[in-house]
């Protein structure tokens, strides 16, 4: 029954999708039908009146048949090219349009969704459940519809010709039938093991590509090896029993076939010798009869084949459902939950409300300012403390409902000072810059950017303040022009060699076989870490943002890369706020401020020799580092 209801649902979410393109559709599929349904039956009308009339020795009319056949085949192959050509062009431009929507839909899911979801199950999605509902709107719809017109075209004709014939027919047809439906749950559940399969194969193959230096140093191969053997194995052991299945149905297909076509030919020969059926009409009744079987014994396969495709259409839509990435005023989900459209169309209302709330909350505000005097004005001013840049007030946070990470953590950031995170693994630090960014909704607590409430501003304009260096420099596919670029697409190119000779880039960027156009490679495999770095660093002295996030750059690095990186860092935090998470304690010592960070929460903060007066958890990292260092 659920399943149903949800088969109901693709079903209309699948015409929506057609809805732009319905009129180029629609005909090109009815025609197409059409014309392709009356195809298979010309044979058996030509021979019944070329044999008539031979028998009846109406040499003259046979001429005529035959010319009046040549012109709607004519007609009909004509038509065909037209219907065929509108209806391809109207599947491209729905699946142009869904795969779009796709994209579109995958660059705007959290953070959360890619940090929980294998990249493999996405990709598969795209390829193998896409390709399936490309196939439902094409080959199965119009194999569906073009079996039942020819079947009910030939049925009629054979009503026409002779209905104790149709009759005898239509009730074995429909014991074919009977017996094809029996197959089809069993191959409908097969074809969905072996999508899934797909499906794992893909993510074990996505693992493969992307970790291969580390499956070679830790020579993880052989394990891999076994493991896709496996899954290739049950894969093909799984399509051997579609194949397997598929034999049996299609001997006893077979059979019936054969059973079906004698017992035609003994009744009409029966009929024949009573002079009750002329021989052209039983030649053409045989020839019919191979069309209205042929609608009993395939449509229960292709009826399948359409369920496989709303499988995976419920695949395609079970992306579009998820809650796109609105900022941090959506009260805490638990991120394993995928949220329904019904919760985030709420949580849009609540949010809109909200808004239509603040604006009318600021619109009072206003007038109330007009009238206030000189001294209010300052003393609200003061309340908005314009000299933070940020501000973490009471945040409690968890990836998981039941297990907090950051427990009541209260911040704040100056404008125009350099501020860092310390703590043990585990702590949080890379938490809290994720909450910064705007990745996760907080559950409880404010978190403010240059005045600016996360609860009540949009993505685009917080991410417009933040310039962010990850320990993970990412590097796009395509030129190093085009990676530094990415900081300001309108960028000039005096520009992005400025902020490349800034990030102490430019010199090695020239020796590179060809410049700024040379090509990174996936994932900017063709430079070495330091390099891309610095690459990552002149995008964000590009952007040229106020505020700055940067996460152990140096960690991985060399001390000769170290020091360039260090260098280019420098350049990019000058005039800029900066909240950086270092380990290295030595690297931040100059901070204006330090924050310690333990269990979610912040214990300890000062300057670095403050801190250390204090003798409680930097002073023990600090010492821990230390003797670290001198060993
Ligand atoms: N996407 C996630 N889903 C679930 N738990 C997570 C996720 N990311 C981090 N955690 C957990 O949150 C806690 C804090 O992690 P976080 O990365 O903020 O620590 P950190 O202080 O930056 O650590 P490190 O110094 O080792 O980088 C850890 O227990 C970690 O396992």
């Amino acid at each position: 029954m659920i399943r149903l209801r949800h088969q109901k649902v693709e079903i209309v979410r699948l015409l929506s999708i057609i809805a732009p393109h319905k009129k180029r559709y629609l005909i090109g599929l009815l025609g197409a039908c059409l014309v392709g349904s009356l195809v298979p039956l010309i044979m058996p009308m030509l021979i019944k009146f070329v044999i008539d009339a031979n028998v009846s020795s109406k040499m003259e009319s046979i001429f005529i048949v035959c010319a009046i056949f040549a012109i709607i085949i004519l007609i009909l192959g004509m038509l065909t090219r037209v219907f065929q050509y509108a209806f391809g062009k109207a599947v491209k431009l729905i699946m142009v349009d869904l795969r779009l929507k796709m994209f579109q839909k995958l660059e705007q899911l959290p953070i959360s969704y890619y940090e929980q979801t294998h990249s493999g199950d996405s990709m598969s999605r795209i390829n193998n459940d896409l390709g399936v509902v490309e196939n439902a709107f094409n080959e199965n719809m119009r194999a569906i519809l073009s079996l039942v017109m020819t079947g009910i075209y030939a049925a009629a004709l054979m009503f026409y010709l002779d209905w104790r014939f149709a009759t005898a027919l239509i009730l074995f047809g429909l014991l074919t039938a009977y017996v094809n439906s029996k197959f089809i749950t069993p191959l409908r559940k097969v074809s969905n093991t072996i999508q899934n399969f797909a499906g794992k194969q893909l993510e074990l193959l996505t693992e493969i590509t992307a970790g291969t230096q580390v499956s070679r140093i830790y020579q993880m191969s052989n394990k891999l090896n076994k493991q896709y053997e496996k899954m290739n194995d049950q894969m093909a052991a799984t399509a051997v029993a579609r194949t397997k299945k598929y034999a049996l149905l299609n001997s006893v297909n077979f059979l019936m076939m054969w059973l079906n076509t004698i017992g035609a030919f003994v009744f009409g020969a029966v009929l024949l010798m009573k002079g009750q059926m002329t021989l052209g009409t039983l030649l053409s009744l045989v020839l019919l009869l191979e069309q209205v079987t042929s609608l009993f014994r395939n449509l229960g396969n292709y009826w399948a084949s359409l369920q496989t495709a709303l499988a995976g259409s419920y695949r395609v839509f079970e992306i579009f459902d998820l809650q796109p990435e609105i900022g941090a005023h959506v009260a805490l989900q638990s991120p394993t939950k995928l949220l329904t459209t019904s919760n985030y169309n709420n949580a849009t209302k609540q949010v809109a409300e909200e808004k239509v709330g603040n604006e009318a909350i600021e619109i009072n505000e206003e007038k109330e300012e007009n009238e206030a005097n000189e001294v209010q004005e300052v003393a609200e001013v003061g309340r908005r403390k314009p000299h933070k840049m940020v501000e973490l007030h009471n945040i409690v946070f968890g990836y998981q409902m039941e297990k907090p990470i950051l427990n009541g953590l209260n911040l704040a950031v100056n404008k125009g000072e350099l501020v860092a995170l310390v703590g043990p693994s585990g702590s949080g630090k890379s938490t809290i810059l994720k909450l910064l960014l705007g990745f996760y909704p907080i559950e409880q607590g404010e978190i403010i950017i240059a005045g600016d409430k996360l609860s009540s501003t949009t993505m685009e304009r917080l991410r417009q303040q933040i310039a962010y260096v990850s320990q993970d420099a990412y590097l796009f596919e395509g030129t190093i022009e085009d990676n530094i670029r990415y900081g300001r697409m309108s960028a000039t190119y005096d520009e992005v060699i400025a902020a490349a000779e800034a990030a102490e880039a430019h010199a090695f960027i020239m020796e590179q076989p060809e410049g700024y156009s040379t090509i990174v490679g996936e994932r900017g495999a063709k430079l070495s870490g330091g390099q891309k770095q610095r690459i990552t660093i002149a995008r964000a002295i590009l952007k040229n943002a106020p505020l700055l996030l940067l996460d152990e750059a140096t960690s991985a690095l060399d001390s000769q890369s170290e020091m360039a990186v260090q260098q280019a860092l420098q350049k990019l935090m000058e005039g800029k706020t900066t909240i950086a998470i270092a380990h290295r304690l030595s690297t931040i010592r100059k901070a204006d401020k330090i924050y310690v960070i333990e269990n979610g929460k912040v214990v300890e903060e000062g300057k670095h020799v403050q801190l250390l007066e204090l003798k409680g958890v930097y002073h023990r990292l600090y010492n821990m580092q230390d003797n670290n260092n001198r060993r």
